[in-house]
C-alpha cells in the first residue's frame, strides 16, 4: 500500500500492537502456573492439534531425530555455527578493573546459569541464534522450547544443534511454553532467563512473566523497512523485501526517492508476493535514514551508495548492499532482533544478554581509600542515612 511519510508511523504501529494478546495470555500463564505439565500437554492438543505423551525428548530420542538430517543441510549447520561462533566471541563483553585512588575495582561478566530459549515453530535456524551465544557466554543449562510438529516430533535440525549445544529439548511452544520456562513444572525446569522470538502470544507472554524472569526484549514478527537507490535492480529489492514478508505477520517498508522506480519495485513485488507491505516516497536519500530511525525497525537494508548509513541510530541489523536473508541465516550476527519499535532502545542479540556484570571494590591502600570513605560520610548524613555515614567514618577511623 501506497502511504505518505506522515502516515507510516500510525499504521506500523498499530500493526505491531501487542494489547490484544494480554488477556488471552494471562489466561494462560494461569493455568500452566496451576496446572504445571498437565496444562501444557492440554494446550499443546488445543492450540497445535497434537496430543503427547511426554514433553521432554530424551538424548536418544534426539539422537535418533538428529539421523534424519540431510548431510548438506548438517554441513550447512556446521558452518554456520563456527560463523555465529566466532563473531558473538568477538561481541562478549569482557572484565573490566581499574585502580583509582586507593581502591581495586571491577566488574566480572558472569554467564547466568540456566536460560530457556524460544525457537518459534519450524525456526531451527534460531537455535543457532540463540544457543550459540548461550555457549559462547558460558550458560551452564540450555532449555531449549519448541511447537511440535504435527506428527509430534520436532525438525531433525532442531534435534542435531541441540546435541551439538548440550540443550534439552522441550516440545511445547507459545506462551504455554514461555509460562513454564518462567515458573517450571513436573517436566519443564524453570530458568533464570527467557530468550528468543516468536509470535505475540510468545512475546506478550515474556512481557507478562518479566517480573519474575529475566527476559531479553521484544523479538515478535519480522520486520524490514528497505531503503533503495534507482540505480539498483528492482528484482534484488522486491525479493529482499519477499523473503521477510514470508514471516507470519511481517511488516515491510520499501523506500526510494523515484517515483517510477518505486513503480517498478511494486510491479516486481505483486510476482512475488501477496503479502501486504507499505511503500513510501522521500524526496532524497537521507531521508531514507530518517524513515529508518522513525519506524526503528527489526531489519533495515541498504541498496545502493547514495544512502548515508552513519545516520542510522534506530534498527537490529543494517544489511548493506546484501539481503536481509544473509543475517537470517549466516552471516555471523543473530537473527534474533527488536520489533514493534523497540529497537530504539535494544540491538541485536549477543552473549550479553546471557551474561550479567558483577561490580567489586577493595580498598588497596588505605590512606587515599579513606578519602572515598569521607566523601560517602558527607553524602550519607546529607542524604539522612546516619548509619551510612556513620559506617563509612568507623571505617575510616579504624587503624
Ligand atoms: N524478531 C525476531 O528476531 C524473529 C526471529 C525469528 C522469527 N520471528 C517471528 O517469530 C514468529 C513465529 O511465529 P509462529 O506463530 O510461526 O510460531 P511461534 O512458535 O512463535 O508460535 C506458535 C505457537 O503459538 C501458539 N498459538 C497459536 N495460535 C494461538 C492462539 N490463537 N492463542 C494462543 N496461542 C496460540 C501455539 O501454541 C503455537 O505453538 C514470526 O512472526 C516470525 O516473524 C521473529
Ligand atoms: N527474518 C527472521 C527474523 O525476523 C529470521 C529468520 C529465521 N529464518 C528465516 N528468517
Ligand atoms: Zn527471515
Amino acid at each position: 500500500m501506497r502511504v505518505s511519510r506522515g502516515d507510516l508511523l500510525s499504521l506500523l504501529r498499530k500493526a505491531t500492537d501487542m494489547d490484544q494478546y494480554v488477556d488471552r495470555v494471562r489466561g494462560i500463564i494461569n493455568d500452566v502456573k496451576e496446572h504445571g505439565d498437565e496444562a501444557l500437554l492440554r494446550l499443546t492438543s488445543e492450540l497445535d492439534g497434537v496430543k503427547l505423551s511426554s514433553i521432554e525428548l530424551s538424548q536418544s530420542e534426539l539422537r535418533a531425530l538428529a539421523s534424519g538430517i540431510e548431510p548438506r543441510v548438517r554441513e550447512a549447520l556446521d558452518e554456520v555455527m563456527a560463523s555465529v561462533e566466532s563473531f558473538n566471541t568477538g561481541v562478549k563483553p569482557r572484565d573490566f578493573e581499574d585502580y583509582h585512588r586507593g581502591l581495586r575495582r571491577g566488574v566480572k561478566w558472569v554467564p547466568l546459569s540456566r536460560v530457556g530459549l524460544y525457537v518459534p515453530k519450524g525456526y531451527f535456524s534460531t537455535l543457532v541464534m540463540t544457543g550459540v551465544l548461550a555457549k559462547v557466554a558460558g550458560v551452564e543449562e540450555i532449555i531449549a522450547v519448541t511447537p511440535p510438529r504435527r506428527d509430534g516430533l520436532i525438525d531433525p535440525e532442531i534435534a542435531y544443534v541441540a546435541l551439538r549445544l548440550n540443550a534439552r529439548v522441550f516440545r511445547v511452544g507459545g506462551a504455554q511454553a514461555v509460562a513454564a520456562l518462567a515458573f517450571g513444572t513436573e517436566s519443564v525446569p524453570r530458568v533464570d532467563k527467557i530468550i528468543g522470538p516468536g509470535n505475540a502470544y510468545v512475546q506478550a507472554a515474556k512481557l507478562l512473566v518479566s517480573s519474575h524472569v529475566g527476559i531479553d526484549g521484544v523479538e515478535g514478527p519480522t520486520e524490514l523497512v528497505t531503503c533503495a537507490d534507482p540505480g539498483i535492480k528492482p528484482i534484488t529489492v522486491a525479493l529482499d523485501l519477499a523473503a521477510q514478508l514470508e514471516h507470519a505477520g511481517a511488516v515491510g517498508v520499501v523506500v526510494t526517492w523515484s517515483e517510477g522506480y518505486l513503480t517498478a519495485i511494486e510491479d516486481e513485488l505483486s510476482k512475488l508476493t501477496n503479502a501486504p507491505y507499505f511503500s513510501t516516497l522521500v524526496n532524497e536519500p537521507s531521508e531514507c535514514v530518517n524513515v529508518i530511525n522513525e519506524v526503528a525497525p527489526e531489519h533495515a537494508s541498504i541498496w545502493g551508495v547514495k544512502i548515508p548509513i552513519e545516520g542510522i541510530r534506530n534498527a537490529g541489523a543494517v544489511s548493506i548492499m546484501a539481503p536481509s536473508a544473509l543475517v537470517d541465516y549466516a552471516a555471523g550476527p543473530s537473527h534474533v532482533l527488536p520489533t514493534g519499535g523497540s529497537a530504539r532502545w535494544r540491538g541485536v542479540l549477543t552473549p550479553m544478554d546471557f551474561m550479567k556484570p558483577i561490580a567489586y571494590v577493595e580498598p588497596t591502600s588505605g590512606d587515599e581509600a579513606r578519602r572515598l570513605g569521607e566523601l560517602g560520610a558527607v553524602l550519607g548524613l546529607r542524604e539522612g542515612f546516619r548509619r551510612h555515614s556513620e559506617a563509612l567514618t568507623n571505617w575510616i577511623n579504624e587503624e
